[in-house]
C-alpha cells in the first residue's frame, strides 16, 4: 500500500486538470461536462471511480446489477468519490455460441484499455455469471488500479414438485429422464425452467457462485458478498458498502497487486475444495494469477487442495441451494471453518486494508447441514486429482461428485481400489456425440469410457463445456446413469458427473488424445494418477506420425485471433502475449490530440 490523499495526485488529474496541456484539459472536460458531470466536480480533486457494468439485457446472469447500479454510485458519492459507470462486453454462459468461454479474454482486453485509457482512479468490477468474474480479475490485475469485485448473487432457490430444483443439476437429471422415457418434452422444459425463479445467476455450486467465492477467497470483495441471494435487501447494501470502500482502497492505495499473492490463491483452491466449487476455477485461478505475475501451476490443485473436506452442502456435490448457503454464512463462514482448523494463511491482505484472518474471525457457521465444521465434513480429501499420461500432459478429476454408483462400477475394478480398464469410444465434438451416441454399431455398454476432442481452447475455439456426455438411452435403461467421460473441454460446475476434462495440451495441437481410436483398450489408475491407451509404443509413435491436424474453420475475426494468441487450459487459456503485461496504470497514456 502506498501514499494516502495528502500527497497524492490522482491519476484522473492529467485528463481534467493539466495546465501543461490546456488545449486536451479543455476538450476532455467540455465532453465530460457534456454528459452528466460539472466542472466543478472533474476538477475538484476527487477520485473518479469506474463501474464496470456487465449486466444487460442480453446477460441475464448478471442484469441485477442495472438495478444495484444507484446503490453502488451513493456508495462512491458518499464516500467522496465520483462514479463513471462504463458498459463490458457481454459474456453470458447460457447465450453466447458457440462458447462464452471465447469471450472471456475478450472481456479482458477491452477492460484494460478501458482502464487504462480513460481518466479512472479506482474500479468496481461487477460480476455474476461464470467468465465475468475472471475476466474482470484478470483485468484489474493486468492494470493494477485498486479494484474490488461486486456479485449480483445467485438466483432464488428453484423449485419442482417439492423438491430443490438447482441451476443447471437439473438439466443432467432431467435428460436422463427424458432419455429414458419418464418425462416429455413440455415437463422437461418446465423442470429446467423452474430453477431459475428470480434474476441472479445459478443458485447452484457452479461456476458462477464458485468463481464469486474464489473473488471472496481471493479478498477481492468485502467479506460474505458472494453469497447474498440478488433479490435480497442485503444485496442492496453490499452494492452501498462496495462503492464506500473502493473510494478508501484509492485513498489508501490498496491494488490488486498487494490482494493477489501466492497465499491469497492457496487459500482461493482450499476455499475450492470445501466448497464443492467447480472444474472452471482452475483455468480461470490459473489465468488471473498470470496476470498477477504469480506462480500457481495446475498441479497446486492437488498439493494444495486434495487433501482438503468438503464443507458445503450444496448441489450439485450435495443437497442445497444459494438461499441455505448464504443463511449458513457463506463462503466467509466456510473460510471460518477454515481457519478454526488452521487451513488458512490468515495474514494474506484483502479489500478491506485487513488480513482475511481479521476478516472472518466472526464468522462460523450457523447451520452444520448445510455448512459442515472441518471435524465433521461431507466428504475428507475432496479436492481435484491431476492426471496424466499418454493422452494428455494434465487432466483434472473433481472427486467431491463421485458417487458411490460410480465409485463401485467404475473406479475399483476386480477389488483393484483405483484402476478400471475400458474400450474407448472417441467422439470428434458434440456434434458426433448426439448422432453417434446411440448408434448400436458403438455397442456401448459399462465397460466403455467415452472420449471428446476437439473442444478445447483451439479447438472449438473457446473450450466448450461438453465433457459430461451422458450414456446412450439403452445404458440409462438399464439403470447405469453415469460412463466414465474424458475431454480436452470443460464442462458445467453444475454437473455431477466426475469426468476426466480440462485435459491439456488438446488433441488439435497435437495432443495425445489425438491419436486415440475407438476400440483401444484405455486404463485409468488413480493411484499412480494416471490415464493412458494401451497401445504399444511402435503404433502410437506411427499414429503421431500419420496424424494432420484437422482443418478449423473461423466464423468471426475474433475467433482467428483468439486462435492465433490463446494458451492451452492447464495454463489458462490466456492471450499468451498479454501475460507479459503488468501494472499498466502506472503508465500514462499519450494524449489524443
Ligand atoms: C450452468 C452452466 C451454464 O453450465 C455454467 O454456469 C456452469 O456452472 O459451469
Amino acid at each position: 500500500m502506498g501514499d494516502t490523499r495528502a500527497n497524492k495526485r490522482f491519476r484522473s488529474q492529467e485528463w481534467f486538470d493539466n495546465p501543461n496541456n490546456p488545449g486536451m484539459t479543455a476538450l476532455y472536460l467540455e465532453r465530460y461536462q457534456n454528459s452528466t458531470f460539472t466542472r466543478e466536480e472533474l476538477t475538484s480533486e476527487r477520485p473518479i471511480i469506474g463501474i464496470a457494468q456487465t449486466g444487460s439485457d442480453i446477460s441475464p446472469c448478471n442484469k441485477i446489477h442495472v438495478f444495484l447500479m444507484d446503490r453502488i454510485k451513493a456508495g462512491i458519492r458518499d464516500a467522496g468519490g465520483i462514479p463513471m459507470e462504463f458498459p463490458v462486453h457481454p459474456i453470458q454462459e447460457t447465450g453466447k455460441r458457440p462458447t462464452a468461454a471465447l469471450d472471456r479474454n475478450l472481456a479482458y482486453l477491452s477492460l484494460v484499455e478501458v482502464l487504462h485509457g480513460y481518466p479512472l482512479d479506482g474500479v468496481v468490477l461487477t460480476t455474476g455469471c461464470d467468465k465475468t468474474t475472471p475476466a474482470m480479475l484478470m483485468g484489474a490485475a493486468t492494470v493494477d488500479l485498486p479494484a474490488i469485485t461486486l456479485n449480483g448473487g445467485p438466483m432464488l432457490d428453484g423449485w419442482w414438485q417439492g423438491r430443490r430444483a438447482g441451476s443447471g443439476t437439473i438439466v443432467w437429471e432431467s435428460r436422463r429422464l427424458l432419455a429414458e422415457g419418464k418425462i416429455d418434452y413440455p415437463e422437461f422444459i418446465e423442470r429446467v425452467c423452474a430453477s431459475a425463479p428470480s434474476l441472479g445467476h445459478c443458485n447452484t455450486m457452479g461456476t458462477a457462485s464458485t468463481m464469486n467465492a474464489m473473488a471472496e477467497a481471493l479478498g477481492m470483495s468485502l467479506p460474505g458478498c458472494s453469497a447474498i441471494p440478488a433479490p435480497f435487501r442485503e444485496r442492496m447494501s453490499m452494492a452501498y458498502q462496495t462503492g464506500r470502500r473502493i473510494v478508501q482502497m484509492v485513498l489508501d492505495d490498496l491494488k490488486p497487486s498487494d490482494i493477489l499473492t501466492r497465499e491469497a490463491f492457496e487459500n482461493a483452491i482450499r476455499v475450492n475444495t470445501a466448497i464443492g466449487g467447480s472444474t472452471n476455477a482452475p483455468p480461470h485461478l490459473q489465468a488471473i494469477a498470470r496476470h498477477a505475475g504469480v506462480e500457481l501451476d495446475v498441479r497446486d490443485w492437488e498439493t494444495v487442495g486434495f487433501d482438503l473436506p468438503l464443507l458445503v452442502n450444496m448441489q450439485p456435490a450435495g443437497e442445497y441451494l444459494g438461499e441455505s448457503f448464504f443463511h449458513a454464512g457463506g463462503v466467509a463462514a466456510v473460510m471460518g471453518e477454515l481457519q478454526e482448523a488452521g487451513l488458512l494463511h490468515e495474514g494474506a491482505m484483502t479489500v478491506t486494508g485487513k488480513p482475511v484472518g481479521q476478516n472472518v474471525a466472526g464468522w462460523r457457521s450457523t447451520d452444520h447441514k448445510v455448512i459442515r465444521p472441518v471435524t465433521q465434513p461431507m466428504r475428507e480429501k475432496a479436492g481435484f486429482l491431476v492426471l496424466s499420461g499418454n493422452l494428455f500432459d494434465s487432466a483434472l478429476m473433481k472427486t467431491s461428485v463421485i458417487s458411490k454408483d460410480f465409485h463401485d462400477r467404475f473406479l475399483s475394478d476386480d477389488g483393484r481400489e483405483g484402476i478400471h480398464e475400458a474400450r474407448a469410444v472417441v467422439f470428434e465434438g458434440p456434434e458426433d456425440y448426439h448422432d453417434r451416441i446411440n448408434d448400436p454399431a458403438l455397442a456401448i455398454d459399462e465397460h466403455c469410457m467415452l472420449f471428446i476432442r476437439n473442444v478445447g481452447c483451439v479447438g472449438y475455439p473457446g473450450s466448450a463445456e461438453v465433457v459430461n456426455m451422458q450414456p446412450p438411452d439403452a445404458v440409462l435403461k438399464a439403470g447405469i446413469s453415469h460412463l466414465p467421460t474424458v475431454g480436452d473441454g470443460r464442462q458445467s460446475g453444475t454437473s455431477e458427473s466426475p469426468s476426466i476434462l480440462n485435459a491439456s495440451p488438446e488433441a488439435v495441437v497435437g495432443g495425445g488424445l489425438a491419436f486415440l481410436q475407438t476400440g483401444d483398450r484405455v486404463r485409468l489408475d488413480l493411484n499412480a494418477r494416471r490415464l493412458d491407451a494401451l497401445v504399444d509404443e511402435a503404433e502410437w509413435q506411427a499414429r503421431r506420425d500419420a496424424w494432420t491436424p484437422p482443418e478449423l474453420v473461423n466464423q468471426t475475426p475474433w475467433q482467428e485471433i483468439y486462435r492465433k494468441t490463446v494458451g492451452q487450459l492447464a495454463q489458462g487459456g490466456c492471450i499468451e502475449l498479454a501475460t507479459a503485461y503488468r501494472r499498466v496504470a502506472q503508465s500514462l497514456p499519450r494524449d489524443n490530440h
